[in-house]
């Protein structure tokens, strides 16, 4: 039966080999005395246990054979590499007070306990020992702490009972040998044993492989037509950032931030960025992507002449976070230089922005859609001197909702730029690179691509079909008893994220937010109250799946699986950064089998764990969770109520301001956007894009030949649509790519074996 499920399923040896969760290390006894009272006293413990596992933890989790740990690296550098300061001295309407959440919550709690209390003292008659456990189950935290010491117990002794599923032992069925068809259905292809269903599999996968041998070749003599060969471009391979001949400010900067020795990204970059060359980079999340094009753009900004000021450099990024971090790691990479920023992001004030536009810095930090605002409406900014363009999370920049932004602000650079291209996730699809005008790009792909980090543990929760209902009680219990700090949780939907943070913030969990329901203040202090430990976990959508590099993150947990294996990637590998130790927990469903197919297919098998919760635990967790239904709906209307006070207090505000100052604000040219209103309402609405794109064009003559996106397969494809299609196809892909790899693989093997006489 081709490969056993044995190395996907984790037992108990090897959670002990493999799994260090310093919490779940504590004796018994110590998290009895912990967890009985969540009241000051327990709270300081926490904390205190807290810096102990900090401790510890900094020691044994890191990876000395990291390519970058040898002279300290991933773990010398300053605790803040970023911060915000730049984003918080534009926030916007400072003065405004905003709705705390926490707040609200905090307030349903203490009712919550005064209601029992008072219960309590209500009834004369003693309960019955039974009911009175009942009652507390629901509403008493102390008592809900009792529960999970049995929890921690049934946790340890369940791990491996099952092959794979969430309390699959306690529905019967289905059998182990089940479970083990399905697991090893996907485990089959990596399985070098010669069984006789392999080889059959094999013949299956040889017939496609023919087909697709043929574009393969024709798809490779246009890749080697297209991109400079990069022997030539590569000098040689750096050990030291001092035999790149960077100069001194530069190294200098770099020694401030720890990086001492180059990751292999940057000593492949580097060089080849000096040379001015256009540049398709991939490297694994947490690889040292950033630094890899912006010790190049400083060091050449050295050199730029000074009589005349003007912005040389544009680097965009998908999200304001990480623009916003970018844009911090990059000038504290410039300490020492004279070299001039502006960060220009949504969300943040426009006045100010402009005014620093004005002074020309030399580089500016942009997500799209604000830079264009800039380009239309600020006046003296334009992009006509821009000499490097970057493009971080560059394949998320070509989907949809940046395409077109994307053409815009190519449009305005000069052709004679140097273009960078980076990703965890990059291909090396000619026809996208094209569409992003890269000429001859020398392509710099350090590790096999669609992989995660080496020092990751994958594992994945089985959610059965009839089951789905169980998924807050699972991620309730998992971060309950076992990950209980530094955890950033990934959910499909802001107010999904949203309705978590309630239910944790009702059950005593320290949790905060991210995601686009919030206003930027509220997103940046998420994000810094996470970094520094105030918050334990981060319920998150795909918003902070990208870039994003918080020191130390334990465990990412998705608490839906993505529907794009990149999007996996990107979220993953937010903890198991620069050589360190990370977890990553899936919550698996049916539909995501292919998925979770991929993940176990680009994994090593030591690095994939299958994790079971014991049915008993997660009816516990479900009723807990049920029973807070009704607060969680009542927390919510509070807050909708108080959103309405405040939204009233603004239009007042609004108005008022219109009064005094009516004839100044209408005598103000209008903000203007490549795209006319009914264009940028179309293109919000998803709908029809090649009608869009082609009145687009037409209206933007002379149009340059590099802005015509030919994208005829998907015309007419609503952007969900086209977006699950082009989904699928770089899943088929890396399919494809896996299949040809252990194609050859056996043929390698097959020319190696000796030859009969
Ligand atoms: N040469 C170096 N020595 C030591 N640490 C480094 C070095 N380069 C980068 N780092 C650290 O590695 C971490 C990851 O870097 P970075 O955020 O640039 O990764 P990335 O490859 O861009 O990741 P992602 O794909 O998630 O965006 C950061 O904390 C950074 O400070």
């Amino acid at each position: 039966m081709g490969k056993s499920n044995d190395d996907f399923i984790m037992t108990i040896d090897d959670d002990d080999d493999n799994i260090v969760i310093p919490d779940e290390e504590k004796d018994i006894a110590e998290e009895e005395e912990q967890d009985k009272d969540q009241s000051k006293a327990g709270k300081k413990n926490k904390k205190t246990n807290k810096k102990k596992n900090q401790l510890q933890q900094k020691d044994e989790d890191f990876d000395n054979q990291f390519t970058f740990a040898l002279d300290g690296g991933g773990d010398v550098g300053p605790a803040k590499p970023w911060d915000f300061t730049a984003a918080r001295t534009m926030l916007k309407n400072k003065d405004l007070e905003r709705t705390s959440i926490d707040d609200i919550i905090s307030k349903k709690r203490k009712e919550t306990k005064e209601l029992k209390k008072s219960q309590k003292i209500q009834d004369s008659k003693p309960a019955p020992a039974e009911n009175d456990d009942d009652d507390d189950d629901e509403n008493d935290d102390n008592d809900d702490d009792e529960e999970n010491e049995n929890v921690f117990d049934d946790d340890d002794d369940d791990l491996a009972e099952d092959g794979f599923g969430a309390g699959a032992k306690e529905e019967g069925k289905p059998t182990d040998e089940d479970e083990e068809n399905d697991i090893s259905e996907g485990d089959e292809d990596d399985s070098a044993t010669d069984t006789e269903d392999e080889d059959q599999d094999d013949v299956n996968m040889n017939n496609s492989d023919d087909d697709d041998e043929e574009d393969d070749e024709l798809e490779q003599k246009r890749k080697d037509a297209y991109f400079a060969p990069e022997e030539e471009n590569v000098p040689k391979e750096h050990q030291s950032f001092s035999s790149m001949n960077l100069s001194r400010p530069i190294l200098k900067g770099l020694a401030n931030l720890g990086f001492i020795k180059p990751t292999d990204i940057q000593a492949r970059t580097i060089p080849v960025a000096l040379l001015g060359k256009d540049i398709c980079g991939g490297a694994v999340t947490g690889s040292g992507k950033t630094a890899a094009f912006v010790v190049p753009i400083l060091e050449r900004l050295l050199y730029r002449p000074r009589q005349q000021a003007s912005t040389r450099v544009l680097i965009l990024c998908p999200t304001r976070e990480l623009a916003a971090q970018v844009h911090s790691v990059a000038v504290k990479l410039a300490g020492y230089t004279d070299i001039t920023f502006c960060l220009c992001v949504g969300g943040l004030s426009v006045k100010q922005q402009e005014a620093d536009l004005k002074l020309k810095p030399d580089v500016v930090v942009a997500t799209p859609g604000r830079l264009i605002d800039h380009i239309r409406n600020s006046m003296g900014f334009g992009l006509d001197q821009s000499e490097i363009l970057v493009m971080d999370e560059a394949d998320r920049m070509l989907e949809d909702g940046f395409a077109d932004e994307l053409g815009e602000i190519i449009k305005s650079c000069p052709k004679s730029r140097q273009t960078m291209l980076f990703s965890a996730t990059m291909t090396d699809n000619v026809d996208q690179l094209v569409r992003m005008s890269l000429k001859n790009p020398v392509r710099l792909f350090v590790d096999k691509s669609n992989q995660a980090a080496t020092r990751l543990i994958q594992e994945f929760v089985r959610i059965r079909a009839n089951r789905e209902s169980d998924r807050s009680a699972i991620l309730l219990a998992l971060c309950r008893k076992t990950f209980k700090k530094k955890v950033i949780i990934f959910f499909r939907s802001k107010a999904a994220a949203h309705q978590m943070k309630i239910l944790f913030g009702l059950v005593g969990l320290n949790a905060g937010e991210l995601h686009g329901n919030l206003t930027q203040e509220q997103r940046l202090e998420s994000l810094e109250r996470f970094r520094d430990l105030e918050i334990d976990y981060l319920m998150a959508t795909d918003l902070a799946a990208r870039g994003l590099d918080i020191k130390g993150i334990d465990t990412v947990i998705n608490y839906n699986m993505p529907t794009q294996f990149a999007q996996y990637l990107h979220r993953v590998g937010r903890t198991a950064r620069a050589g360190r130790n990370g977890r990553s927990v899936t919550l698996v469903g049916e539909q995501d089998r292919k998925m979770l197919k991929m993940a176990v297919k680009s994994a090593n098998s030591a690095q994939v764990k299958n994790r079971v919760v014991p049915m008993d635990t997660i009816q516990r967790y479900k009723e807990k969770v049920e029973s807070l239904s009704s607060q969680i709906q009542e927390v919510l209307q509070e807050e909708k109520e108080d959103r309405a006070l405040r939204s009233a207090e603004m239009q007042l505000r609004k108005s008022e301001n219109l009064l005094a100052h009516g004839k100044e604000i209408y005598a103000r040219p209008a903000r203007t956007w490549f795209q006319t209103e009914t264009e940028k309402k179309k293109a919000q609405e998803e709908n029809t894009p090649k009608e869009y794109r082609s009145k687009k064009m037409d209206d933007a003559k002379p149009v340059e030949k590099e802005n015509k996106i030919k994208r005829g397969k998907y015309d007419g494809m609503s952007r969900h649509k086209r977006r699950r299609v082009q989904a699928m196809e770089d899943d088929e892909d890396y399919m494809k790519d896996a299949r040809k790899q252990k194609t050859s693989a056996k043929k390698a093997k097959k020319a190696a074996q000796p030859r009969r006489l």
